[in-house]
């Protein structure tokens, strides 16, 4: 039986990884919440793990407001590098195996093909950098690790582009959606299951990237969402031309 791990689990993630869990038999996996666990707390990480006696680490926590990390980045900093640090010491002392989880953002998005494991990260916002600077305690702290970078996640959970679009398409809102992007939407719910077959396979360590394989701009995976759901003949979606952001964002964070 294998111990494991979740921090961060109510997030969009964490929820995908507590819905497919229990049917793993071989596996013993506990849940903790950024209340029950926070990653900045060193303390409060030492006292899980003594007791814990974990196999795996799955590092779900992290700051993901991607413009308010702009403008606070502190509090980015904190938890995606220095909460992500105080993991990597404690499973480092523990024997514990760290699974971190980390994004298309590292790249500055200027490839006009996919970007590769083989790539240089250069982040252009201070999400980015503080999830770059988190990959790179890793690197430097630990020998047994696994990054994953992963892109655009969606899911039932939360409040992601996917719900976003559904909801205010229910509601008869007409939509408008930037095609200035492209990336590769990853369901969470396929990230869970490849983490989980990770875990009892036991295989695969380093930096590696996970997407659903399939690219596209915010606008084409909003009229898939409508697609998907036979809304696309009852709602208007318009591709938006005015589209401004304050954060800069890769304008490709294809992963290949
Ligand atoms: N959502 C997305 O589109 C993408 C996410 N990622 C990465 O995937 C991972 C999972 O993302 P999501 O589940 O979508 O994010 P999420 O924002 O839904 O979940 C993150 C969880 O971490 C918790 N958390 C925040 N600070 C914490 C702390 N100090 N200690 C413990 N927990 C804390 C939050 O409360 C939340 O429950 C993250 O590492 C994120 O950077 C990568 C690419 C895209």
């Amino acid at each position: 039986m294998k111990k494991v791990l979740v921090t961060g689990a109510n997030g969009q993630l964490g929820q995908c990884l507590q819905k497919i869990t229990p049917s793993y038999k071989e596996l013993n996996v506990i849940f903790k919440s950024s209340k029950e666990l926070d990653i900045t707390d060193i303390l409060g990480i030492e006292e899980a793990f003594v007791k814990g006696n974990f196999n795996y680490c799955i590092n779900c926590a992290a700051y993901t407001n991607v413009e308010q990390a702009e403008k606070t980045p502190d509090i980015a900093y904190k938890v995606n590098a220095e909460g992500v640090k105080n993991l990597a010491n404690v499973c480092k002392r523990y024997n514990t195996t760290l699974i971190h989880i980390s994004t298309d953002y590292v790249f500055d998005g200027e490839k006009d093909e996919p970007y590769t494991v083989k790539d240089v990260p250069n982040p252009i916002n201070e999400y980015g950098k503080s999830k770059l600077l988190g990959e790179k305690h890793i690197q430097e702290i630990m020998d047994n690790y696994c990054i994953i970078r992963t892109s655009w996640l969606y899911s039932e959970f939360g409040k992601n582009f996917y719900t976003t679009i559904l909801k205010k398409a229910k509601a008869g809102e007409n939509l408008s959606v930037t095609d200035e992007q492209l990336g590769c939407p990853t369901n969470a719910n396929n990230l869970a299951l490849y983490l989980v077959e990770k875990l009892i396979q036991n295989n695969n360590f380093g930096i590696e990237h996970f997407t659903d394989d399939y690219s596209c701009t915010w606008f084409d995976f909003a009229k898939k969402i409508l697609i998907e759901h036979e809304l696309e003949k009852t709602v208007q979606l318009r591709r938006d031309k005015n589209y401004r952001t304050f954060v800069r964002r890769p304008v490709n964070s294809v992963l290949l």
